[in-house]
């Protein structure tokens, strides 16, 4: 199994430059971020190419946060707000050689978000072709995204269908998945074709994937088994220095890391 840090958890007390570099030293084999705006994109993409590093994946903006937005995508209305964040994320993506884009749907419910949210995606998708990426769709569990458009994987893959578009992939965040659904490992094989991106954490701490309900041995196991090869992202709060919560990723390091 290789990993890739969640830089949007992890080392979040250092420029993210920085915690590049902090995630090389500690043996991971990509990073992964959730909205790198605030950082100039030539200063990501000099340390990736000091680190040799790919940053698998960027999320679009997410609106209004202090007004309670998680992402605009499904929100009826926003559709021009939705498109500027896509663009702003496929742009700012292909400047680091980001290899995907998160698009985040937002708090809505009913036909009118899903219409919204599949129009965003069409457009999303066409857009990132040009530049070689994906697009991913991420359903978050109700607890920690409250009123969040996508909620399962079943309706994801309905959304997925709809859009119709090849690069429109699911990310699979055990962690949400493991709050909500349950039975991780038989989603995993059955959506393993639709899969762009696997996420994970303890369940239901959102700690280091070292305790809690879902016993990852198991899970990457499985994974292994079914040839998935790509980086799995850390995305856990290590609520605290990242450092001393990665003893569940050594037994995965080369002998000489
Ligand atoms: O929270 C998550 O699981 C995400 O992966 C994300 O991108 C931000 O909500
Ligand atoms: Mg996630």
């Amino acid at each position: 199994m290789k990993f890739s840090a969640n830089l949007g958890f992890l080392w979040t007390e250092l420029p993210l430059p920085r915690a590049i570099h902090a995630a090389r030293a500690q043996g991971f084999a990509a990073v992964e971020c959730h909205w790198p705006y605030d950082t100039p994109a030539d200063d990501v993409a000099q340390a990736l190419a000091e680190t040799g590093l790919p940053m698998l994946g960027l999320n679009t903006r997410r609106g209004d946060v202090a007004a309670g937005e998680n992402g605009l995508a499904a929100l009826p209305g926003r559709g021009a707000e939705a498109r500027a964040a896509v663009a702003e994320a496929v742009s700012y993506g292909a400047a680091i050689g980001a290899r995907a884009v998160h698009v985040m749907a937002g708090r809505a419910q009913g036909p009118e978000a899903e219409a919204a949210f599949v129009d965003t995606l069409r457009h999303a998708c066409a857009l990132a072709a040009e530049q070689g990426m994906t697009i991913l769709i991420e359903p978050l569990n109700r607890h920690d995204a409250p009123g969040y458009f996508l909620r399962t994987t079943d309706q994801a893959v309905a959304i997925m269908d709809r859009v119709g578009a090849d690069n429109l992939r699911l990310m699979f965040d055990c962690y949400h998945v493991g709050r909500t659904e349950g039975d991780v490992i038989h989603r995993l094989g059955a959506l393993l074709p639709r899969i762009g991106h696997v996420q994970i954490a303890a369940v239901p701490d959102r700690g280091a994937p070292d305790h809690g309900e879902l016993h990852y041995p198991a899970i990457f196991a499985e994974l292994a088994r079914l040839g998935y090869d790509a980086p799995i992202g850390a995305e856990y709060r290590p609520g605290g220095p990242t450092e001393p919560t990665l003893g569940w990723l050594r037994p995965w390091l080369p002998a000489s890391a």
